[in-house]
């Protein structure tokens, strides 16, 4: 049977080259290919079918995850797939699972924090997953605060070993993914004791389960820690515990870029910045500012589609009712988070750059630019994961009641997307990290010249008088005002919160006292970072009929909507007036009826197959309603007519509820 496509005439709308978006959105030719091709070898594969997760008990769901990871591997290793070409596979796979950690976390750790005997030692076996690794760090009683942790590892010159040990119930690992059932060996972070010194904490490789029989080594005790929030979601993941009771590990076991311990028992620190032990974690965030936009758009995606088939009121003379999209409200929700998915993308292509740089930079022993790494993937993954979670939590609503399903897809991405606000660091820890790299830099002006995404500071003086030049509404599409106002505001409240700050005799107390003022501080400084690298984006060449243009109005809608959200902000610093505040809403308004004809195939350059996007709401073809009638009829409460427990709980009450009435 032919298929109807019922968003065919939202697609003729379209004023732009949706295959050249396509290109832009992937990043090159050569990625759109990639991720197209992998896409369709996974959704084309029912080996690696998703739909029935949310319906099963969490041992057949976490079995069933075993299943597909071990499957993919086969995969990759039949169709002899590119590490490319195989990340693609685990992404498009989607299903959390203990490779992500293995991969993500357990080989970075040892490439970045590994010396060069410990690598060619471990990473072979590590690629070829005949060991598999976690990354434990987090403990039952510490999390945030890394220095705090408890596990010892304490050298033993006479053996020349370290003794791993857990002495109190919070220096229990807990947490770390992959952990509960599957890992073999782990990167575990404890702290190192030389000589009866502590020199504070560093990762060790342990292994954790026999190779032969994967039970838990001598003095291992392991376990998963239970279930997480959502059904299916991140209970696909064994998050684990762990206690060490006097565990032995080879000294070289102890990961010796940063520091070492010497077969003497002599404590020597390499000549690398300390913070490099927290290595993985910069990597790491980085990832998931690139991953924020792909579960954003996987959202946006599905409530745009959903909003242009769903129709409600306003019906004329018997012709169809309005499409919901055409609502001035569902656009002025929706449109704001279509415009972050792209901002997010660039700002992910961005920081990959900066992080590639960085990583280029420490090899060559130049560590001047680590402290704005470490505040630019922290302020951006804090960021850009609060505003993906709260995003698809608002595409949830914009779907109304169908949005609640779980065939919407919408439950379960939210559930799986959620605890990216925690991991890898607390968002409002990071942000208090963004903070202190803005205190200082602003304690050292006209000492140490700001450089990179700090250097608007360098015009201080400029930007704490200048004045907002915008006097029609069209006046805030120049990139300059945008720039201005959003610089003006990070170095206002910046320089306020030094300033009250310098009213404190104790740094830190006063640090603490304000710390609600410095997170709002930091929020300004990486929301112009995002709005200025997208800025800058378009200064690019761009080809294809209108996708510049397009990615034009989409920038204007991402500042403008940021300037209206926190227009307490830009007035209270003075920046802008209420009248500038007016205009940026009516320009915004106008933004919006521009983007509606091509909101769809703006959500299509996202190029997600169905597979991918799981979810009815969300489908290419828009054919919601067949879709929805027919899974409820799949649902397993609905294998039989009269449901189980009938005899036992309904039909007694309705018997005694007949004796009630007669009585
Ligand atoms: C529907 C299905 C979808 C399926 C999709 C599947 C996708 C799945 C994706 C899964 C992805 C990931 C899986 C999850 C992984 C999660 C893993 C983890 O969570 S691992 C644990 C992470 N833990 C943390 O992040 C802990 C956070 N805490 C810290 O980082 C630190 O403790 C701290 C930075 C908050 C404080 O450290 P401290 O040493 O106390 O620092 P000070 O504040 O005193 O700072 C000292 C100095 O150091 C600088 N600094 C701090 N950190 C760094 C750093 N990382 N790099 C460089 N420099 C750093 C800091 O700025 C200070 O500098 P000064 O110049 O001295 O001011
Ligand atoms: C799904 C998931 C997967 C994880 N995977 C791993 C893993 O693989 N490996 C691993 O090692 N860990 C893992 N973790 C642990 C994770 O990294 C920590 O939970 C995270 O770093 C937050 O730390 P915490 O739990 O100690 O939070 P806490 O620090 O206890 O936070 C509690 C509250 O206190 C606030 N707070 C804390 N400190 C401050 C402060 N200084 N100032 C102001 N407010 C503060 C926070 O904002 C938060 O509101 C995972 C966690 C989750 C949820």
């Amino acid at each position: 049977m032919e298929r109807v496509d019922h968003l065919a005439h939202e697609r003729n709308k379209s004023e732009f080259d949706v295959d050249a978006m396509k290109i832009v959105w992937a990043g090159s030719p050569h990625a759109f290919e990639l991720s197209d091709r992998i896409s369709k070898l996974v959704a084309s594969d029912p080996g690696f079918r998703k739909d029935n997760r949310t319906m099963l008990s969490r041992k057949d769901l976490f079995k069933n995850t075993l299943r597909k990871a071990a499957y993919a591997w086969k995969t990759i290793v039949d169709l002899h797939l590119s590490e490319e070409e195989a990340a693609k596979l685990r992404f498009y796979v989607d299903e959390p699972a203990y490779t992500d950690l293995h991969w993500g976390m357990f080989v970075p750790a040892i490439k970045g924090q590994g010396t060069d005997e410990q690598q060619q030692k471990w990473l072979p076996l590590a690629y070829k997953m005949q060991i598999i690794g976690c990354y434990a760090q987090t403990e039952l009683g510490h999390g945030s605060n890394v220095q705090g942790l408890e596990t010892t590892a304490t050298f033993d010159p006479q053996t020349d070993e370290f003794i791993i040990h857990s002495p109190t119930l919070t220096s229990s690992k807990w947490w770390p993914g992959g952990l509960g059932k599957v890992a073999t060996h782990a990167i575990a972070y404890a702290r190192l004791i030389v000589g009866g010194r502590d020199y504070g904490v560093n990762g060790f490789i342990v292994q954790l389960r026999s190779l032969e029989d994967h039970s838990p080594l001598p003095g291992i005790t392991v376990g998963d820690i239970g279930m997480k929030f959502g059904n299916g979601a991140y209970n696909t993941m064994d998050n684990g515990v762990l206690q060490f009771d006097h565990v032995r590990i080879p000294r070289d076991q102890m990961l010796m870029r940063v520091s070492q311990v010497t077969r003497e028992g002599k404590y020597k620190q390499s000549d690398v910045p300390r913070q490099l032990v927290y290595g993985t974690m910069v990597y790491v965030r980085q990832t998931i500012v690139a991953d924020a936009s792909c579960a954003l758009s996987r959202a946006v995606c599905i409530a745009t589609r959903y909003s242009a088939v769903r129709r409600q009121f306003g019906s004329q003379n018997g012709g169809p009712e309005t499409q919901v999209i055409d609502y001035k409200t569902q656009q002025s929700r929706l449109f704001p988070l279509l415009a972050s998915a792209y901002a997010f993308r660039f700002i992910g292509e961005w920081l990959k750059w900066l992080y590639t740089d960085v990583t280029q930079r420490l090899q060559a022993n130049d560590f001047s630019t680590l402290p704005e790494a470490h505040a630019c993937t922290a302020g951006l993954k804090s960021l850009t994961t609060t505003a993906t979670a709260d995003g698809i939590e608002e595409c949830r609503k914009l779907c109304g009641g169908h949005g609640y399903l779980c065939s919407s897809g919408l439950p379960e991405l939210f559930a799986v997307y959620v605890p990216a606000c925690t991991y890898e660091g607390d968002n409002t820890v990071l942000l208090l990290q963004v903070a202190r790299f803005l205190m200082k830099t602003v304690s050292q002006l006209g000492v140490k010249k700001p450089v990179g995404t700090i250097g608007y500071m360098t015009r201080v003086d400029h930007l704490m008088q200048c004045r907002c030049g915008v006097q029609r509404a069209e006046d805030w599409l120049n990139p300059s005002a945008l720039l201005e106002a959003f610089e003006a505001r990070a170095a206002r409240m910046s320089v306020a919160c030094a300033q009250n700050l310098s009213n404190f005799d104790n740094p830190e107390e006063g640090f603490a006292e304000l710390s609600a003022d410095l997170v709002e501080a930091a929020v300004a400084h990486c929301q112009l970072i995002i709005v200025s690298k997208f800025i800058e984006k378009l200064q690019q060449e761009i080809p294809g009929k209108g996708v510049k243009q397009q990615l034009e109005v989409l920038c204007n809608i991402y500042t403008l909507f940021l300037l209206h959200k926190h227009q307490g902000d830009f007035l209270s610093t003075g920046c802008i007036t209420p009248k500038h505040a007016s205009l940026a809403n009516d320009q915004l308004r106008s933004l919006y009826s521009q983007v509606r004809p091509n909101a769809i195939a703006l959500v299509d350059a996202f190029n997600y197959t169905d597979h991918f996007l799981g979810s009815i709401l969300g489908c290419y073809d828009g054919n919601v309603y067949p879709k929805l009638y027919e899974a409820a009829w799949e649902d397993p409460l609905n294998d039989s007519v009269v449901p189980d427990g009938y005899h036992q709980y309904i039909r007694p009450l309705l018997k005694q509820q007949i004796r009630t009435a007669r009585l």
